[in-house]
């Protein structure tokens, strides 16, 4: 009985957390004593051009008193690669619980596959073989955990074009412009998470969207828009966020070194959505504003900036980037919405 209350008493805690970052950590927390394990971690892969790399949601070792995470912006190439370990992989493909002798330690790999299509691996290393019990323990707790991180993607994600939505916005702008979190190093020490180069946030709004519904109508519409979302996610990299905020209109929140950087990738979006060639509609083409993130920015102000760029782009005939800070330095007119929604220049 005191075990069942014990038990009971974790699920509770794992349920608890309202952001995944807290649920991956109390999933490590969770498991560690459950399993008097030595070291618990959640991977995820992540894809590369070359194959799928393993990035840390949470690592708990016996000793520590947090857990660790990948840093947000880390280069893929300083991850372990997927398919270093065939254990894994074998896990991943069955879709089924490995349990492992590993020389003197002990292996368990719990896969999960979540709705959103994430691919998720809980692994923990024993000292001694886990009894069924034990497995049967970590593979209730990863079924619960799996069920609330498919809720929690579901209240975050737009539901057409499975991108984040508005409401995740502000959260997650602050958790990825303000955080810097550590790894262990080699020999035990921490080192800094990788330094977070400059942010920029980017508005990007279809051309003349009313009028591919307008003439193809709105089944059209929104086929366009998912085929949107994925030349956004084609474009961007595996970290970058991208939202749709309603309507025609998606954010994006990128890193790049510097402004060349940054016009050079939005660019890169503008081309790619220019010469798509969409399914009964043709050309489509994407107006783009984008401002850099600043110290102590708050969401809405970044956005607001990126927005009035992309007013700028529409007044220019569309088809365009606009940077905001550079639209500032050359002092001209600031643009504003009219009372008709239409754009006006002061
Ligand atoms: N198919 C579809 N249409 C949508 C959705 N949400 C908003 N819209 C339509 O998107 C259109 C946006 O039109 P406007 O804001 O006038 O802008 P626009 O025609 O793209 O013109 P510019 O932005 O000035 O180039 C409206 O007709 C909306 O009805 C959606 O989820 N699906």
């Amino acid at each position: 009985m005191g075990q069942v209350l014990e038990h009971l008493e974790q699920l509770a805690r794992l349920t608890r957390g309202r952001d995944r970052d807290s649920m991956d950590a109390t999933l490590v927390e969770v498991l560690l004593p459950l399993l008097d394990a030595r070291c618990v971690v959640l991977w995820e892969a992540v894809p590369e051009d070359a194959g799928e790399r393993l990035l840390t949601r949470a690592r708990l070792e016996r000793g520590m008193t947090v857990p660790q995470s990948s840093p947000p912006w880390v280069s893929l190439s300083d991850l372990p690669r997927v398919d270093d370990d065939p254990v894994r992989v074998q896990a991943w493909l069955a879709r089924q619980t490995r349990v492992v002798a590993d020389g003197a330690m002990h292996r368990v790999l719990v896969p999960l596959i979540t709705e959103s299509d994430r691919r998720l691996l809980i692994e923990a290393v024993l000292e001694r073989a886990p009894d069924v019990h034990a497995v049967r323990v970590v593979e209730g707790v990863a079924r619960i955990f799996e069920n609330f991180i498919n809720l929690l993607e579901s209240s975050e994600r737009d539901t057409l074009t499975g991108l984040l939505n508005r409401k995740s916005f502000d959260d997650t702008f602050y958790k990825i412009t303000r955080r810097t979190p550590v790894l262990p190093d080699a020999d035990g020490g921490q080192r800094q998470g990788q330094e977070a180069a400059q942010h920029w946030l980017g508005v990007v709004d279809v051309d003349h969207f009313k009028s591919v519904n307008d003439r193809f109508g709105h089944l059209i519409g929104d086929e366009v828009l998912l085929l949107m979302a994925r030349i956004l996610r084609s474009t961007f990299r595996h970290d970058d966020r991208l939202y749709r905020f309603g309507g025609e209109e998606f954010v994006v929140l990128v890193r790049a070194a510097d402004s060349a950087a940054a016009a050079g990738v939005f660019e890169r979006l503008r081309r790619n959505v220019e010469q798509y060639p969409f399914p009964q509609v043709g050309r489509i083409t994407v107006s783009v504003g984008y401002t850099a993130v600043r110290e102590h920015d708050t969401p809405s102000d970044a956005f607001e900036r990126a927005d009035r760029a992309v007013y700028l782009a529409k007044a220019e005939g569309r088809n365009t980037v606009r940077c905001y800070e550079t639209h500032v330095q050359l002092g001209e007119p600031t643009p504003q919405r009219g009372s008709d929604g239409d754009i006006e220049l002061f």
